[in-house]
């Protein structure tokens, strides 16, 4: 039988359902009105945060106060009892910084593209929405952009849970003049994007990185159906845009900007996670808990790798992760490289200290950037 009551909403017939929503709506109004005072008011002071910043020559975006600000108000919100889910409160303040951010000068953030791509969904998710954004398709693309001033940073992977080390983006560092500003730590649910969801599937494209940890849950979830790798997560949602009864791999956000319909969510044990740097022209200033990420040659001999290891153990300095590179222009192939991810800030004496020994020891070390040491953003 249709519902012949009148709706709750309904401004000619009141009720007392209607009175009593008017009321607190007024109230709600009421606090957005203030609000929107406040967020004009911290505006005013951002620009002036913006002058100061512009005249000593800093940087405008800094991670390391906007993290300890994010952790701030979560602190507060738990301490005042809020109803409000830290990630809300992280999301809503977020765009606040982003708006600040375009309040103190236009910022420009390069991705690897194309639109769509799990790095643009992570920049997104660092800078917010209301900055620019330029999708670049190669890292050394991206590097250029940077150095020419037409981007102020570059968002790139660095480490992919299935893959390993993203090895061009370091190999590129090591040439570069530029520093790792920030970093971001990423996980991730997996989507998979289809039309719609009637269709029986016979395939599943996806980048191999994409696709790769989630086999076994894929093979599960759509047996019989067979898993094909394509060059891009774009590309991968392209055939399922094109082709009837395909379907792709990849992160929400591609799933909207393909206006695909999510069919299934990995479970947490399938989703990916990845790491990221904010590539900019110098490194991110001392923020009190900062990693390191080093490049270090030396002499390639039984023990190298031991000798670089004790300068730090022996200053009680944490190595959090090592790479082992070959040295491109090293024809003799006596050196040895290494990347390493030390705890601390190139600034601190004590890192100042290891730096000088390892060079003592005759190996060529860069500092390939320090940044506020990041927490794993979880996006369900
Ligand atoms: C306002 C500033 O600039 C930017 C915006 C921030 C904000 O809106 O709170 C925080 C850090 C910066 O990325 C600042 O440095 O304090």
């Amino acid at each position: 039988m249709p519902d012949s009551s009148p709706s709750p909403d309904s401004a000619d017939q009141p009720t007392p359902a209607s009175i009593d929503l008017q009321a607190i709506r007024v109230r709600i109004d009421a606090i957005d009105e203030q609000l929107i005072r406040l967020l004009n008011e911290r505006g005013d002071l951002v620009l002036e945060v913006a002058e100061v910043k512009k005249k000593a020559g800093l940087d405008i975006y800094v991670p390391g106060r906007e993290e300890a600000l994010l952790r701030k108000l979560c602190q507060i919100n738990t301490a005042q009892h809020g109803k409000l889910t830290e990630k809300a409160i992280r999301s809503i303040f977020r765009e606040i910084m982003s708006a600040a951010l375009a309040l103190e000068d236009s910022l420009k953030i390069a991705y690897l593209g194309p639109a769509g791509s799990w790095t643009h969904q992570v920049a997104v998710h660092k800078f917010g929405n209301s900055v620019e954004y330029i999708a670049e398709a190669a890292i050394e693309g991206a590097f250029a952009r940077v150095a020419a001033r037409e981007v102020d940073y570059a968002v790139l992977p660095i480490e992919h849970s299935a893959e390993g080390a993203v090895h061009h983006t370091l190999d590129h560092l090591v040439d570069a003049q530029l520093q790792i500003y920030a970093q971001i730590l990423w996980k991730v649910e997996t989507v998979v994007m289809a039309q719609d969801d009637d269709t029986p599937l016979t395939a599943i494209y996806g980048h191999p990185q994409m696709l790769a940890p989630c086999r076994p849950w894929l093979s599960q979830r759509f047996p019989g159906v067979k898993l094909v790798e394509s060059a891009s997560s774009s590309l991968a949602a392209t055939h399922a845009e094109t082709e009837v009864g395909t379907a792709a791999v990849g992160t929400p956000l591609g799933a909207e900007l393909h206006a695909l319909k999510v069919v299934a969510a990995s479970p947490r044990e399938f989703s990916s996670r990845a790491r990221f740097i904010i590539l900019g022209r110098r490194s991110g200033d001392p923020s009190g808990n900062d990693n390191t990420m080093l490049m270090v040659h030396a002499n390639d001999k039984v023990g190298a790798l031991l000798e670089v290891l004790k300068v730090f153990a022996s200053r009680n300095v944490n190595v959090r992760q090592i790479e082992n590179r070959p040295v491109s222009d090293d024809p003799s192939g006596t050196q040895a490289r290494f990347f390493l991810e030390i705890s601390g800030h190139h600034e601190d004496s004590t890192l100042q200290e290891a730096i000088a020994d390892l060079e003592k020891q005759g190996a060529k070390v860069k500092v390939l950037g320090s940044y506020p040491a990041p927490r794993w953003i979880e996006e369900r």
